[in-house]
């Protein structure tokens, strides 16, 4: 709590430097943050007004006694002294309620928070803004409105996905030093930055050469759905392959001369004719695949080298045949009949979904959206980045064939993942300063090479 409040404390003094400061402590431990907070901001010498619920953690009683001993009042909560003391206040610390907070919000409180709406001012939300459930991304009620959320040890589903993280403003992470076992269970992510990112890409030596930049084979298209092949054999060669081979019962679009095109009747047969002969660095299938994805997933899952599946190959009769080398990259209704639930349930909770998908799949997952979330198992990475053009066809077939371009240049499931995702995102963001959003996935093909650059500048930058 003590390193809770102080990081609080900063996190204003930082973005709201001058001006009086209105606390709101509730009785938990979220109003024992807003104690230590307002003890640390009075220590700067700034001026601060507390309100505060009758404590109910042993913390915060301790802290309640801490503050009116270095000499700082504490007045009785409630809608009208809020009214009341943000008359001339600079900003409002929500500290009502945190993680403990079971919807639906009590009336006293759901008056509390429209008072602090109705207010005005700026509000820097201690862990979560009061009113929203830490583990859902929609809205269960009144919620307050900040301007800056300091979360404590981890992000949670609320500050990162659907309506609920637009409640929360700019999210600042405070790591905490917690004994083992103390950091809560929805601090569940954590946020790569470009930097992370730039130092897991594959580094070439000069003699590099097209038969050692990692060989991919692209299973996908059918009649009506080539396109779909074409745009992840377009985001493997962008991303570096040296060799990447087009297999499939459709004529595929011309789109880069540089990709080698099989067209055949039987698909399975001349993958297992060529597979005889010598196996690729890395496989991606599904796109536009249509009714025999299942069949060649299970063919290509047997060979246990990497692979992306991706559209057609996300199917439920595939669960348990993953394995480490491998990456499932569904997006909310993809994944939905993986789980065998709703789109809602996936988006209410993408966290979750995404573990589910890894724990059932094995392997490693992107769970597209903006943001996506790649699960492996020791972990939860939610990426940065990215533009809302990007919501629209053949963006996820260029994303599986640059992840399978990744993998075949030698990164892990799960770090081909995060790049995968990263080098799309930034893409997308440089397509999109061009072509907003009539950005098409062909646009963010060509803008791999320079997000590439972009990431590995990052290290010198320090971003
Ligand atoms: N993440 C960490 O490791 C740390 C978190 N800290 C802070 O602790 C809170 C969680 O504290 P907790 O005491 O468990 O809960 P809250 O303070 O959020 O709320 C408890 C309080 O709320 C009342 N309540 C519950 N539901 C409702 C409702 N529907 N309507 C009205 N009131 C409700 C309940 O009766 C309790 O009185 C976390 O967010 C962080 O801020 C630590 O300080 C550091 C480590």
């Amino acid at each position: 709590m003590e390193e809770a409040g102080r990081a609080v404390a900063d996190a204003v003094q930082d973005s709201f430097p001058v001006g009086r400061v209105l606390l709101l402590a509730g009785g938990g431990a979220n109003g024992g943050d807003a104690l230590v907070a307002a003890r640390h901001l009075a220590a700067l010498g700034r001026e601060v007004r507390v309100l505060a619920a009758p404590a109910r953690h042993p913390l915060t009683r301790a802290n309640r006694k801490r503050l009116g001993a270095v000499g700082v009042r504490v007045t009785a909560l409630n809608a009208a002294a809020v009214v009341r003391e943000s008359s001339g206040a600079a900003v409002l610390v929500d500290g009502l309620l945190g993680t403990g907070f079971t919807p639906p919000l009590r009336p006293e409180l759901a008056e509390l928070v429209a008072a602090v709406n109705a207010s005005g001012l700026p509000v820097v939300a201690i862990d979560v803004p009061t009113g929203l459930d830490a583990t859902r991304a929609d809205l269960v009620g009144v919620t307050v409105q900040a301007a800056q959320t300091v979360t404590l040890s981890g992000l949670k589903t609320a500050l990162l996905f659907g309506p609920a993280a637009h409640q929360a403003g700019e999210v600042r992470l405070a790591a905490l030093r917690l004994p083992v076992g103390w950091a809560q269970a929805e601090a569940l992510a954590t946020r790569p930055t470009r930097t992370d990112v730039a130092r897991l890409l594959p580094v070439r030596s000069a003699d590099a050469h097209k038969g050692t930049a990692g060989r991919v084979w692209v299973v996908g298209g059918h009649p009506g759905t080539a396109g779909a092949a074409a745009l992840a054999g377009m985001g493997a060669l962008r991303v570096g392959a040296g060799l990447v081979t087009v297999y499939s019962a459709a004529d595929m679009p011309l789109v880069m001369p540089e990709l080698m095109m099989q067209r055949h009747e039987d698909v399975a047969a001349a993958l297992a004719e060529a597979a005889a002969h010598s196996l690729p660095d890395a496989v991606c299938l599904g796109m536009g695949l249509g009714p025999h994805a299942p069949a060649l997933a299970r063919l290509i899952l047997g060979w246990g080298i990497p692979c992306v599946l991706d559209a057609d190959a996300l199917q439920p009769e595939l669960a348990g045949l993953g394995h480490a080398g491998c990456v499932w990259t569904p997006h909310p209704g993809e994944a939905a009949r993986m789980l065998n639930c709703t789109v809602a349930e996936i988006t209410r909770d993408p966290l979750a979904a995404a573990r589910a998908l890894q724990e059932r799949y094995g392997g490693a997952v992107i769970l597209k959206g903006g943001p996506s979330v790649v699960a492996q198992s020791g972990g939860l990475w939610v990426s940065r980045g990215g533009h809302p053009g990007m919501g629209s066809a053949g963006m996820g077939d260029t994303l599986a064939g640059i992840v399978a371009a990744l993998l075949g240049q030698g990164l892990s499931a799960p770090d081909a993942a995060l790049c995968g995702v990263t080098l799309h995102a930034r893409a997308g963001e440089r397509a999109g300063a061009r072509h907003g959003y009539g950005l098409s996935a062909s646009d963010v093909s060509g803008e791999l090479g320079a997000a590439w650059l972009d990431v590995v500048a990052s290290v010198k930058e320090g971003a």
